[in-house]
């Protein structure tokens, strides 16, 4: 079975390299909207594949850092570069060229990150990350599944050490030092968050 939760929020990017003029040389935002897709094959003591509340704690806190900030590519002209930072005072610096497609195999690693690094405590069984949904127009998407975030032909794992979240949304975080707290928890296999058994449990 597969669950879905929508995350929303606006962003300004340039697609460099891209064959539409407008979308590789002018600064332009979109209103995404990024649909995780879950999946288990048993439900824990709710009858739920895992409570959508669950993904509104640290998951929805990284996503919502894209929200009202500029994204830019690092390998990007520094001089840009160096004016959005001026300029804006969110941003987010991502090792891959901003499309919908990278925009996908980024929220992939990144949500997958914070999944391994949770444990549940509600009789949650296997749940994974099926696939993630980038909209980035009411008419254009692109779906990650695991094999894209991890493939060679599309630029290999997304470096999530590389993933750089401006001061200014890093403050607003309910830890500022959320962000390296994952990173290192993927990199040493070890557990960051907790969601015990609720306290009054109906028998
Ligand atoms: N495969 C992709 N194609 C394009 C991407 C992308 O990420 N992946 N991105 C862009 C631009 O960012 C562009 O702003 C969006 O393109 P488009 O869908 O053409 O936008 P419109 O607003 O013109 O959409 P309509 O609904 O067709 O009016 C370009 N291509």
């Amino acid at each position: 079975m597969i669950i879905r939760k929508l995350f929303r929020f606006e962003n300004a990017h340039v697609v460099r390299n891209c064959s539409t003029r407008r979308c590789a040389l002018s600064l332009h935002g979109h209103s995404y909207r990024v649909e995780l897709l879950l999946t288990a094959s048993r439900l824990d003591n709710a009858g739920m594949i895992l409570d959508f509340g669950l993904l509104k704690g640290a998951i929805k806190e990284l996503i919502d850092s894209w929200d009202h900030a500029a994204c830019f590519w690092d390998r990007d002209d520094p001089e840009y570069i160096a004016f959005i930072q001026r300029h804006s005072e969110r941003w987010v610096s991502v090792p891959v060229n901003p499309s919908a497609e990278q925009f996908s195999r980024v929220f992939f690693a990144l949500v997958d990150a914070v999944l391994t690094a949770t444990e549940f405590g509600n009789g949650e069984q296997g749940v994974s990350l099926d696939s993630v949904i980038v909209h980035e127009t009411d008419t254009g998407y692109a779906q990650c599944w695991r094999d894209d975030a991890f493939s060679p032909d599309m630029g290999g794992p997304i470096a999530l050490d590389q993933i750089v979240f401006s001061d200014a949304i890093r403050e607003e975080w309910s830890d500022p030092h959320l962000w390296a707290r994952v990173v290192d928890a993927r990199k040493h296999g070890t557990a960051l968050f907790c969601h015990p058994l609720p306290e009054q449990q109906v028998r």
